[in-house]
């Protein structure tokens, strides 16, 4: 177990302060929360790693955060008062942005942090707007004005333009030479509001369930923000949700080392532990309350979040099976977000249908069990989920192409639609327009911000799980940024394409395509695998099918030499090298009938590639 010190004494709300940081990828959120850590001696300077608040490896390589965390940090303002700063990270792709949400509802105010060369981007506004339906105040900072291209005064103009707060007073500073931090620490005590709380340190407990992760040592950790009322350690609690009971064996606050407290009062944030056996036994939104003295009234709370894309992964060794579902078991611990049930297909044995919150979700989770669990996986084509209404009058979802029911007996199919905003240089605006009007889009709003285009399109989900965030980096050189929400579900002209490999259906490469889109699709498709798989002694037909129609046909000519045919009997260390090659090379193909697919081929089939 680790040591914890042990630090008693409730801080009185005045002065608390809990924010948040808000901002797009790479606008320097990580580093600004490192150096206010740093600068307020939360950790020593040998102590500090890399980045701390990004802990996983992953997040650290991808330069990316992904699980909200939160640190605890003593500020003496230039009024002589100390004061308690929470910062709660949160993370900055659209595919958290439920998470984002969550975190932002247990602060009074954030930091809005836009890097001073690049100005406004997709994900700037999302998270602000984020932060104003949260009714946070805010406090506007400039990052990286050390950069010759900084433009701090236009880029303040565009913020009043864009998003239309007032940033006149924004604080200017350089969270990688560390210039304006004191400013911001300021700005904090003075601009953001202390937390308010009706019923003060005496009333009923009334807490909120902010977030919950597995810790190795400590098991499941809650963070909670206490809104009334006092929390201790041994008080026997209840949540108002699920209505379980829980004695608190720890009470703690993160500055970021975990640091063990006696109690937690109206308007901290701190963490518990209570013998909770899964991360799936605490639901993010709920109200924490004493067993015996129950608030009168739950928090609103908030909705679960939803999975929206599903794949199926499956182990290129069958043999890896079970290893496949404890590693997906142990990632599970620690993000409820992920699901997974055990599927069968024909063409890939054993494996599990995943549900994700989006493509980044899914890359990330694929990563994680290919590189820490060390495991070798095919993907299927991601899917979202589809809504069938039955000719009988039911109704239901469809995660998975392969269970696509009868056509006869569906009356109509429906598509998550999502309402995307992209922000791009207006020398890019013309192939965005094309990509966007190519994969089903409806303009809703062009509007420009000085030579940018900020772009309002409505896109079925289904046409931007593939590719369409690589596309759009790929045609605007990485400078478009991207940020969606899901609206509804929409009825859709779709059917169900099957790719057959010399007769046989591989359903691992069957998807859910737009009638329209179909032709093009299956063409792309045959062309590609007809690249992808390797020549064998007899031809190999590729077709792609709806129904019983085939719309698509590429043919692969038989093999004739045999592949050491070349080395010319002569050079045996080059022979042997390659008959080795082809031999690693043999444990990521698959066996499809008497046809053997590379796994390389799924994932480039995978990706429709519109260039
Ligand atoms: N020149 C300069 N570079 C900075 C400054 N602040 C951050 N950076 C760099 O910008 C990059 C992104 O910074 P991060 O702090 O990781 O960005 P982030 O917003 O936390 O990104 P996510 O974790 O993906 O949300 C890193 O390479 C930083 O070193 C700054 O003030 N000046």
């Amino acid at each position: 177990m680790r040591p914890m010190s042990t630090t008693s004494s409730k801080t009185p709300l005045s002065h608390i302060r809990n924010f948040s940081i808000v901002a797009h990828i790479d606008h320097g959120k990580s580093t600004l929360a490192d150096r206010l850590i740093q600068s307020t001696g939360g950790l020593a300077e040998r102590e500090m790693s890399e980045q701390v608040l990004d802990s996983m490896d992953i997040e650290r390589e991808r330069g990316i955060t992904i699980k909200a965390q939160t640190v605890r940090l003593h500020y003496k303002a230039n009024d002589g008062e100390t004061y308690v700063l929470n910062l709660i990270d949160t993370p900055g792709h659209v595919d958290f942005a439920y998470e984002v949400s969550r975190s932002l509802s247990a602060c009074e105010g954030s930091l809005l942090v836009v890097d001073a060369s690049q100005g406004v981007e997709a994900q700037t506004l999302a998270n602000v707007y984020q932060a104003i339906d949260n009714n946070h105040e805010l406090v506007t900072v400039l990052n990286k004005i050390d950069l010759p291209a900084a433009e701090p005064e236009r880029i303040k103009e565009q913020i009043e333009e864009v998003i239309g707060i007032d940033a006149s007073e924004a604080v200017l500073i350089s969270a990688k030479t560390g210039l304006g931090i004191p400013d911001v620490l300021e700005a904090i005590v003075t601009k953001l509001p202390a937390p308010k709380s009706e019923g003060g340190d005496t009333a009923p407990l009334k807490a909120l369930l902010v977030d919950s992760w597995y810790d190795a040592y400590l098991g499941v950790m809650v963070l909670v923000r206490i809104i009334d009322g006092t929390l201790k350690k041994g008080m026997t609690i209840r949540m108002m949700g699920t209505d379980a009971k829980y004695t608190i064996e720890r009470v703690g606050v993160l500055t970021p080392k975990m640091v063990a407290m006696d109690a937690l009062g109206p308007g901290e944030i701190g963490f518990i532990t209570a013998s909770i056996k899964e991360v799936a036994d605490t639901r993010v939104g709920d109200t924490i309350t004493e067993d015996k003295r129950p608030t009168a009234k739950a928090l609103p709370g908030f909705k679960p979040a939803q999975p929206v894309v599903f794949c199926g992964l499956f182990p290129v060794d069958a043999a890896d099976f079970e290893d496949l579902r404890s590693a997906m078991g142990k990632l599970r611990l620690n993000d409820a977000s992920f699901s997974f049930e055990m599927e069968s297909s024909a063409a890939l044995g054993f494996g599990f249908r995943c549900g994700f919150l989006g493509l980044l979700h899914l890359e990330i989770i694929q990563e994680r069990l290919e590189r820490e669990f060390d495991l070798d996986l095919i993907a299927t084509a991601p899917s979202v989920v589809y809504k069938l209404f039955m000719t009988d009058g039911s109704e239901r979802e469809l995660h998975n192409p392969a269970d696509m029911p009868d056509v006869v007996k569906i009356a109509e199919i429906h598509e998550p639609w999502i309402r995307a905003t992209i922000l791009t240089p207006d020398d890019y605006l013309g192939g965005i327009l094309k990509l966007c009007q190519d994969r089903r889009g409806i303009q809703i709003e062009l509007t420009y911000v000085g030579t940018r285009a900020m772009l309002t399109y409505d896109l079925p989900l289904n046409e931007v799980v593939f590719d369409f965030y690589d596309r759009l980096k790929s045609i605007s050189k990485g400078y478009a940024s991207f940020d969606y929400q899901i609206t509804d579900h929409k009825e859709g002209n779709l059917v169900k394409m099957s790719i057959l490999v010399n007769g046989e259906p591989v359903d691992a490469l069957s998807m859910m395509v737009h009638r329209m889109a179909a032709e093009k699709r299956g063409r792309e498709m045959c062309e590609k695998l007809k690249e992808l798989i390797p020549k064998h002694m007899f031809k190999i037909p590729i077709q792609a099918a709806i129904g019983g129609n085939v719309i698509a046909r590429e043919t692969i000519s038989a093999l004739r030499k045999d592949v050491t045919a070349k080395c010319y009997g002569g050079d045996a260390t080059r022979k042997r090298k390659l008959l080795e090659k082809q031999k690693a090379g043999k444990k990521r193909m698959r066996q499809f009938g008497k046809v053997e697919i590379p796994q390389e081929a799924f994932i480039a089939a995978l990706k429709m590639g519109d260039e």
